[in-house]
């Protein structure tokens, strides 16, 4: 159990992180979730024992590790520019952490090399440990990088956007493979993104972030369908305002075909979204567009076309009519 208690970091005169109290259950995967700026890494690496917080307290099971540096803290990290060494072969890489263990903590070499076998079979790759780092796809690395952060058995693993220099397609099956390992592995994992998809995703519990304070923790099902403030609406998921201030999903609204009942809106632009169409209109009530998605198997309705809509009834998102632009 990781526990957090009245975090605050600043640097100069930018608080960066205020208030921040935050219990980690043992096994859960976490996501620390938020936009650029918002404080992710810096809790990280408060967290790591990278960085040390002005105020608060970081408790690994009850004992106060807030001054321990990162080697007293088993944490296994992984970070987006944390590269491999690039003149040791990837089974070196693995191993590094043990090796420059003091001597008598350190595994014989022959049990280093077993254990980066071990891991890089765990990681899928298996059979590459003498090849050099250049010589692996960008995929094959950051697997790679994992399997180093795990030699040293830590109790606590902490990735910072670990595919976020990835392509799009790469990226979707490392994070399948990251949940899978997880669900092996069952250890303590907090990741840092600013990709919704992922910690929705990945995590069994989503902290949202914005302006160094925590805006939410949640269950994905919770953020999305009961977000605690505009912000959090706005973060995750698609939103669209009503007319009556109603924060909705887009496809959670439906065009209405009997009579003259929901709201009248004007279509603007219609566009293909893979199997539905994504609409676009004005409504007099409100500034801006309201968006809502309609069956891409019916025709849609065309720019110039005054529709009725009305949300389905139960995920409105209410309460937020202060805030929402
Ligand atoms: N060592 C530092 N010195 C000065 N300012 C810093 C330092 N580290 C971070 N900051 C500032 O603190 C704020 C939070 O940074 P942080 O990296 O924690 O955000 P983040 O949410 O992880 O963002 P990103 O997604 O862009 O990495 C930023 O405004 C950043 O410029």
């Amino acid at each position: 159990m990781i526990e957090l208690s009245g975090i605050a970091q600043s640097y100069g005169a930018q608080t960066v992180l205020q208030d921040i109290d935050l219990s980690v259950r043992d096994g859960e995967f976490l996501a620390l979730l938020g936009p650029s700026g918002s404080g992710k890494t810096t809790l990280l690496r408060i967290i790591a024992g990278l960085a040390f917080p002005e105020r608060g307290t970081v408790c690994f099971n009850g004992e106060d590790v807030t001054d321990l540096k990162v080697a007293q803290r088993k944490v296994g990290f992984v970070f987006q520019h944390y590269a491999l060494f690039k003149h040791m072969t990837v089974a070196d890489n693995v191993g590094f952490g043990l090796s420059v263990r003091g001597r008598r903590e350190r595994p014989s070499r022959e049990a280093i090399r077993a254990r980066a076998e071990e891991l890089l079979d765990l990681v899928q790759l298996g059979g590459l440990g003498a090849r050099y780092p250049a010589q692996l796809s960008g995929g094959q690395r950051q697997r790679v990088a994992l399997a180093r952060a795990l030699a040293t058995e830590p109790q606590l693993l902490l990735l910072d956007e670990p595919f976020g220099a990835l392509d799009a397609q790469v990226r979707k099956h490392l994070r399948r493979w990251l949940g899978d390992l997880h669900k092996q592995m069952g250890l303590t994992t907090i990741f840092v993104t600013h990709d919704q998809e992922e910690a929705l995703e990945l995590a069994d519990r989503v902290v949202v972030m914005e302006g160094g304070r925590i805006e939410q923790v949640g269950s994905p099902e919770e953020i999305y369908m009961a977000p605690a403030s505009p912000f959090v609406a706005r973060f995750v998921g698609e939103s669209t305002r009503l007319p009556g201030g109603h924060l909705v999903r887009p496809h959670d609204i439906e065009i209405e075909t009997s009579g003259d009942v929901g709201h009248p809106v004007q279509v603007a632009n219609v566009f293909r979204k893979g199997g539905f169409w994504r609409i676009e209109a004005h409504s007099e009530e409100l500034a801006g567009l309201i968006e809502f998605d309609s069956d891409g198997r019916r025709s849609p309705p065309a720019a110039g076309d005054t529709v009725h809509i009305r949300p389905r009834r139960f995920h409105i998102i209410h309460g937020l009519d202060g805030g929402a632009s």
